[in-house]
């Protein structure tokens, strides 16, 4: 390796990594950090020129676990004062800062896609060509994500994966079948880069169109509760939840074709349950009193003897995860839920839960908006609930008539549980000032329980 200081750069990376907001291990005190692996992807440089590092770094705790991440640097003896503003530290006389703030470094990604080259292991691909650019334009794409993209020119997104588990990530896997069955509900898809860690392939990077113009459903939702708080009525609301419910069912459609179906012991249901109740209770003490009724509900939502169908879903899904775009719906990030284990994100699951994480999803932007409001019975948290379900029921009725299936409602309320009470574990970590959204979802589902 030509870079210097290998050993200053990893004493770097120790204050810097923790600082990060996909770093996933909040609370855990790190013990080490080291670098598993670096490949230098810029190989013909001119001298002086920057250089690009793809590390893996492998955080330790003291808890005796690790996690590994991926980090792409850039290196520059001389920096310009746009790109000295990603600089976070000097290493052997250079600046170092993340690649993906200087767009000479992304084209030389994307270049490479193109070429469809191997660097070390890496395997760099691309499918049917990489749009030519005159000039690469590099923008961020801000937010409270788990992972760092940018957008290229406005055409397209190359997504790097921060949390490492070694196999193909679902978000590639899934993408990329969706691409080759021509589902319009998802950006097209237009290479990715794996490498290996621990043996088998591993995502390391992704990329696909940029979908112009685009609302967040998260955004949208919130509007539209505005305008609804405001006095206009849920027509929208019941109009593009529909739509949503049809692009959800005609993905899921593709995914059963390509990936096929299963079906599900329904005690798996229930056993999920149990433990995210427990999980959720540990993570906010508030849950506590209520914990042995929250077991009985998980008892009484006792799923029936049928096996209920079982497919590849998109595992993660609310508002924040789907843009309305001018061709409609469309549906992003299918890697799962960002804290469970790659193993458990690839197996079957039943389509009901993606469902559910919707109908979660408009129940947390309508609390989310009346958060605030100490007094369930104002007339904004009644206005709020009423387009809550308005939403709902028109998201569900979308999926089914698309689908041609029929919402066993145990099945659904089991798995609406199982969303609120992984939200409140996931808020109670990552963001603790939100929890009590999902609280309070938490609460009116056991609510609900005791008025039947
Ligand atoms: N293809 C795309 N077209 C337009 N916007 C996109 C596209 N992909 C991602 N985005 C924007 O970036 C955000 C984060 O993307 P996502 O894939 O959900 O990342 P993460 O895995 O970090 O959660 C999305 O909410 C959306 O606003
Ligand atoms: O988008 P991610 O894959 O990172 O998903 C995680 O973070 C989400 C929050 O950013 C979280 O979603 C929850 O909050 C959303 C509003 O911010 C809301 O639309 C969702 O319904 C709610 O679940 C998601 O659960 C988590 O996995």
């Amino acid at each position: 390796m030509t870079y210097p200081g290998m050993d200053e750069l990893r004493t770097a990376l120790t204050g810097w990594l923790p600082q990060r907001g996909w770093f996933a291990a909040n609370g855990r005190e790190m013990r080490d950090v080291r670098i598993r692996r670096a490949t230098e992807l810029v190989d013909r440089r001119p001298a002086g020129g920057p250089l690009a590092l793809l590390l893996v770094l492998e955080a330790s705790f003291t808890d005796g676990g690790a996690q590994h991440y991926q980090v792409l640097l850039g290196l520059r003896r001389t920096v310009s004062p746009e790109l000295r503003r990603a600089v976070f530290a000097e290493v052997g006389g250079h600046a170092v800062y993340d690649a993906l703030a200087d767009a000479e470094l992304v084209a030389v990604l994307l270049s490479t896609m193109d070429s469809g080259r191997d660097v070390d292991d890496l395997e760099f691909r691309s499918v049917g060509g990489i749009p030519e650019l005159s000039e690469v334009h590099v923008r961020p794409i801000s937010g409270e994500q788990s992972n760092s993209s940018v957008v290229i020119d406005e055409r397209m997104v190359l997504k790097v994966f921060r949390r490492l588990q070694p196999g193909v990530n679902p978000d590639v896997e899934l993408h990329r079948a969706l691409e080759r069955a021509r589902n319009p509900h998802v950006p097209r898809f237009l290479g990715a880069v794996h490498g290996r860690l621990d043996g088998p392939p591993t995502s390391l990077l992704t990329l696909q169109e940029f979908v112009p113009g685009t609302t967040s459903g998260w955004d949208a939702a919130l509007r539209s509760l505005a305008g609804h708080l405001a006095g206009e009525s849920t027509a929208d609301v019941a109009e593009s939840a529909r739509a949503l419910g049809e692009a959800v069912a005609a993905v899921h459609r593709d995914l059963a074709e390509v990936f096929g179906t299963s079906s599900l012991d329904p005690a798996s249901i229930t056993c999920e349950l149990k433990s995210a109740v427990e999980l959720a209770v540990d993570s906010a003490p508030v849950l506590a009193p209520h914990a042995a009724a929250l077991q009985e509900l998980v008892d009484s939502l006792a799923v029936g003897h049928d096996r209920p169908l079982a497919q590849r879903v998109h595992g993660d899904l609310h508002l924040g995860q789907v843009l309305r775009s001018e061709r409609g719906w469309v549906v992003l990030d299918f890697e799962g839920e960002p804290d469970r284990p790659l193993s458990a994100r690839v197996r079957h699951a039943s389509p009901w839960r993606d469902v559910a994480g919707m109908l979660r999803s408009y129940d947390y932007a309508a609390d989310h908006t009346t958060a605030s409001a100490d007094d369930p019975g104002t007339t904004a948290v009644r206005r709020a609930r009423a387009w809550a379900e308005t939403a709902k029921r028109a998201f569900l009725a979308g999926y089914e008539s698309t689908s041609g299936r029929r919402a066993d409602r145990a099945v659904l309320d089991a798995f609406v549980l199982g969303k609120a009470l992984y939200e409140v574990a996931y808020d109670a970590r990552h963001r603790p000032s939100w929890t009590t959204i999902p609280l309070s979802g938490v609460l009116r589902l056991l609510e609900a329980r005791h008025v039947r």
